[in-house]
């Protein structure tokens, strides 16, 4: 068997595979088009979630009978067409968890204190002591939305940071919110009385536009908003229109990665909102977790395919 590894993974995941006798080649950020040539020669394809999976690459993966995402969200794949091809899909769901929730409170706090903002002024020769008065996050309300593997994960780590706990959720989370000293409310009641919102759902076409221009409308004036799921579930054109009465936005994900839009530069270069490069899940730590899990699930599917 051969795989082709088409982004960058922690370097235990190629040998992991070569142990279980696959001859592994590694190809971190090769072209689209470069991979729809050579795809037919391989029978797994290791990705992240730069390049879309469509039926274009299914296609044109003669040999393909494994899917491996090395991560969670699985958005970006045609997993109905992989599946009506015979191909499997799988992922490593449970390894970005910590890493992800550590920068949900790195963004909060960089937004609440503007770590960001003063580094640049203070770098660029400026003293603005007094001219940014920061905000205290215990005692404050943070609303997730998404009781899932991360929202959870964020929830205990503010806990710790004694903020009250407001989350929603599709499904009846009730019992594990109240676990965490937490309220399960819908949404729109989570968005009026949060002081901090961090977004914790999949890319799905119900979540597409959660926070729409009539939601992002009911966000409290001074509130902080925060997303590290996928750019996608927020109306960023509305969020600039909004961005001047709420404390500022914390955003780790984009509706395009990197941003062209022009109301997309607009709104990140506002001193209020603080970007990272969707890095939630590139940590030592996680990647070399992604490695373990995604080697994991790889052998049990081969073994179960007896392949
Ligand atoms: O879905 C994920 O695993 C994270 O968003 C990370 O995505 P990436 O592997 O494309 O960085």
């Amino acid at each position: 068997m051969s795989a082709l590894i088409a982004d960058s993974v922690d370097p235990t995941l190629k040998e992991r595979l070569e142990k279980l006798g696959i001859k592994v080649d590694y190809r971190p950020g090769i072209s689209r088009e470069e991979l729809v040539k050579i795809i037919n020669r391989y029978s797994i394809l290791v990705f992240r979630g730069r390049l879309k999976i469509d039926r274009e690459i299914i296609d044109a993966g003669r040999s393909l009978k494994i899917l491996a995402r090395y991560g969670v969200g699985l958005d970006n794949v045609d997993v109905e067409y992989a599946v009506k091809r015979g191909i499997s899909v799988v992922s490593a769901p449970n390894s970005p968890t910590r890493s992800v929730a550590e920068l949900t409170i790195a963004l909060i706090f960089s937004v609440a204190r503007r770590v960001t903002l003063f580094d640049r002024k203070v770098k660029a020769g400026e003293w603005p002591k007094g001219k940014y008065i920061g905000m205290e996050l215990a005692g404050k309300t943070l609303g997730i939305v998404g009781f899932g593997r991360i929202g959870k994960a964020v929830a205990q780590l503010a806990r710790g940071l004694d903020m009250k706990i407001l989350a929603s959720d599709v499904i009846d989370v009730a019992k594990e919110v109240e676990k965490v000293g937490g309220r399960q409310v819908p949404l729109e009641d989570l968005l009026r009385e949060s002081d901090v919102v961090s977004i914790h759902v999949p890319l799905t076409p119900q979540t597409y536009r959660l926070l729409d221009a009539e939601r992002l409308s009911l966000l409290r004036d001074g509130a902080i908003l925060v997303n590290t799921s996928r750019g996608e579930v927020i109306d960023h054109e509305a969020l600039l229109r909004h961005i001047d009465r709420l404390w500022g936005v914390g955003l780790d994900v984009l509706p395009e990665e990197p941003p062209k839009s022009p109301y997309l530069k607009q709104l990140i270069e506002h001193e209020k909102v603080v970007v990272t490069p969707h890095v939630g899940s590139e940590t030592y730590e996680a990647m070399k977790r992604l490695a373990d899990e995604l080697a994991m699930n790889l052998e049990e599917v081969i073994s179960r395919l007896g392949l």
